[in-house]
């Protein structure tokens, strides 16, 4: 776990080797606690290098270790000890020094970064603060402002960042290891007294109680309701006002209340929920370390309205060349420009060149014959995208891959009307597409498993946070969304408001509410489905009871609002008013207060007074229980998917680890209880009937997400 060497006659090189990322676990802990008295009583040793295995320094505190009762020698303690100790310690800093592997690097006398190093405080991302020190020691440094940034945002910063704040004493391009060693050597006879950082006195500015109120106020903004970066504000407060021996207790204390929190638990999920999400398996036996992805080096974009941009984008920006291809000379001169303007915003914000040379554009598919990829992104119409596949199937060499955007339709009716539905799969992009993180990877029954390794790794090189789906309409994302919108709807026909509703949701921590979201996305998408589906429009039987369709309850609410020309943000008006067209002001509006109480009236309906709690339970309940008949129907193959897919496609809040988590730390207990008790105020609603999953979770005593999947095993997978 640390590789014990002596360098040079007289240098301990102590080398971290806990693959992959050196975390600083219960043995690594141990085994550097050994080192140093090792060094420290050898009297060979004159210094001592603290380096990492495979080129990475530290990825800190092993996360793992924080779901069990904690064991090993604690780090704070041994931290102080290498920073007390009489000879001089340097850190080689390659790859990263994260969180406790920064708090590592800063008890050491010196530090030196390998200039591709990158150095952070990420704890807060975890739901937890650096509690070895790092709130303590980094303001003494660097000061507060710099301090308080890096600890309440967890950014990982670079070497070149690093050396400018004065957190690492020289950048390497060479081996950071060796030229830690040389430093050592030449550190010997200098006194430690002014490195040991913990001993320096907090510069501190003078309007402190300002700083941190205003630091306070942009936290609450940006992350309501989180306790972490709160925590965090008054820890590096304790550096500013009390001698290190006490603000190191302050530290500990701080600890300890977010520890066990519902947040860290939901947060710390969440890390590593995204990367099991990556590792998508089928029950074929085909899976993410099995499967080899083809190499893409050109794709086609059909379709350049803003999906189609903002894919364009993201392939471009990575490297692969893009023919973009649109129906009429206007669109494609559109389509055009945006992009253009697009990469060149975004090339100027990373500092680089925009790669406009990967672009061509055109109004013809037979272009389209020699590349390895296409992504249809044409209107969700299933007759025309049918159209464009069975097009692209004469044009495309054989083993060209065929991609779909759609965001519901049937991905394996698109693959039988081509010549290769082995090589057809849904990449159901997020809009908008160069920005959202989330992509899913739709599986279709024919799709290979090559194909899926393909489209997986594309958007993992686009950046995203890919995850593999079964077929079905909406797939995993807005199926759910379905009871989920549902739910709102009637919430407000019973007698809540819009904004109400928006405001219990975010105050739970979305991103924004269900009905700013939906004025966001266009009001006419959901209006077309439901028209489509025969649930709305001209064609539906004027017999039939009004707010009831197909056997169930039905809000027809969302098609008058339509009816009015209201289609959101976009028409300046939706279920809020905006001040233009394209505005993004919310405010509520009195014409749709009037159109509910009209609703209302007209149906006999006496509103009542509807409760958050109501409003929390009957949305998220109705999404998980979506959820759990998802992970029945092998839709997805893990809760942590579903998570993964609500987290960076839907905002739900990482604090809350996404509807499967957030409903096993409620207790899938309660959620059972709610579910009945709202199902039974409204039958009509199969959403709100609790699944069969849920019902045989709780039944075997409500396991951990984690362990879901053992009671999933023998059901039918769509994946
Ligand atoms: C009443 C009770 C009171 C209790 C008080 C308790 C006090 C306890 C004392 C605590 C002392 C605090 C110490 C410290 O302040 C806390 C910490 O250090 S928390 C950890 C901070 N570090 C991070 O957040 C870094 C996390 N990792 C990353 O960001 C990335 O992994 C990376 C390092 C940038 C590398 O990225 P990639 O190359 O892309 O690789 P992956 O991300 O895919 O990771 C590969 C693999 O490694 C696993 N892993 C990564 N980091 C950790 C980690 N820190 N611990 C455990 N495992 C880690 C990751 O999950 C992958 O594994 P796989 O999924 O492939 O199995």
């Amino acid at each position: 776990m640390a590789r014990y060497e002596l360098v040079k006659r007289s240098v301990a090189l102590i080398t971290l080797t806990n693959p992959p990322v050196n975390a600083l676990s219960s043995a690594v802990r141990h085994a550097i606690a050994k080192s140093m008295e090792h060094a420290l009583n050898d009297p060979k040793v004159s210094a001592v290098v603290i380096c990492g295995e495979n080129g990475r320094f530290c990825g800190g505190a092993d996360i793992r270790e924080f779901a069990g009762p904690l064991r090993g020698p604690p780090l704070v303690p041994l931290l102080d000890a290498i920073e007390a100790g009489e000879k001089p310690v340097v850190a080689a800093i390659e790859g990263v020094a994260l969180g406790g592997g920064f708090e590592l690097a800063l008890v050491c006398h010196y530090r030196i970064a390998h200039f591709k190093a990158r150095l952070g405080l990420p704890e807060v991302t975890l739901g937890i603060l650096p509690a070895a020190g790092g709130t303590q020691r980094l303001p003494r440094l660097i000061g507060i402002p710099a301090a308080l940034e890096l600890i309440t945002t967890g950014r990982h910063i670079s070497a070149q960042e690093a050396l400018k704040l004065g957190i690492v004493d020289q950048v390497t391009e060479q081996n950071a290891c060796e030229v830690a060693v040389e430093f050592a050597l030449r550190a010997v006879a200098k006194p430690l007294s002014s490195r040991r950082v913990s001993m320096l006195t907090t510069p501190c500015p003078p309007d402190l109680d300002a700083l941190l109120e205003a630091v306070t106020m942009q936290v609450k903004k940006k992350a309501r309701g989180v306790m972490a970066p709160l925590a965090c504000i008054q820890a590096v407060r304790a550096a500013a006002t009390m001698p290190y021996s006490k603000g190191i207790k302050r530290e500990s204390e701080l600890m300890a209340t977010l520890f066990n929190s519902g947040q860290a638990r939901a947060l710390q999920y969440c890390f590593f929920a995204q990367r099991t999400a990556g590792k998508w398996t089928l029950p074929s036996g085909a899976q993410w370390n099995n499967s080899k992805p083809r190499e893409i080096r050109s794709a086609a974009i059909i379709g350049l309205g803003t999906m189609g941009r903002g894919i364009v984008v993201s392939l471009a920006r990575v490297g692969i060349s893009v023919i973009a291809v649109e129906s009429e000379k206007k669109l494609l001169e559109t389509g055009k420009q945006m992009v253009i303007g697009m990469l060149e915003r975004d090339a100027k914000r990373r500092g680089v060149s925009a790669s406009l040379n990967l672009l061509k554009f055109t109004l013809s598919l037979q272009d389209l014959k020699d590349v390895d990829l296409v992504i249809e992104a044409v209107f969700e119409d299933m007759a025309l995208k049918k159209r464009v596949f069975q097009e692209l199937s004469k044009v495309c060499r054989p083993a060209t891959l065929l991609c779909t955007n759609t965001s519901g339709l049937d991905v394996d009716a698109l693959a039988g009307v081509t010549d290769r539905p082995h090589l057809v799969v849904g990449m159901h992009f997020f809009s908008p597409a160069h920005v959202m993180k989330l992509l899913e990877v739709v599986c279709g029954p024919r799709s290979s498993s090559e194909t899926i390794a393909t489209a997986m790794s594309l958007g993992k090189r686009m950046g995203k946070v890919s995850v593999a789906v079964g077929n079905c309409p909406g797939f995993v994302g807005n199926r759910m969304l379905k009871p989920y919108l549902d739910q709102a709807t009637f919430l407000l026909e019973e007698g809540a408001t819009p904004e109400q509703i928006d405001k219990a949701l975010e105050d739970f921590g979305f991103a924004m509410g269900v009905f700013r979201m939906s004025d966001l996305a266009g009001l006419d998408v959901g209006w077309r489905v439901r028209k489509e589906s025969g649930l709305t429009g001209p064609d539906v039987d004027p017999k039939n009871p009004p707010r009831r369709r197909q056997g169930r309850r039905y809000c027809p609410i969302p098609d008058m609002v339509c009816e009015q020309g209201r289609f959101g943000q976009k028409t300046g008006r939706g279920w809020y008013m905006y001040d233009k067209p394209g505005g993004t002001n919310a405010k509520p509006d009195p014409l749709i207060q009037n159109l509910l109480e009209m609703y209302r009236s007209r149906y006999g309906i006496q509103p009542r007074n509807i409760s958050d709690q109501e409003i929390i339970e009957r949305c998220l309940f109705a999404l998980a229980n979506e959820g759990f008949r998802i992970l029945e129907d092998g839709i997805a193959a893990r809760p942590e998917d579903i998570d993964v897919i609500y987290l960076f496609g839907y905002g739900f809040p990482r604090h809350g680890g996404g509807p499967m988590f957030y409903s096993s730390m409620v207790g899938l207990e309660r959620v059972l209880e709610r579910l009945e008790h709202y199902h039974q105020a409204h039958p009509d609603v199969p959403h709100l009937e609790p699944s069969p999953l849920l019902k045989k979770l709780v039944a075997c005593g409500s396991p951990p997400v984690q362990k879901w999947r053992e009671h999933i095993k023998t059901m039918h997978s769509h994946l």
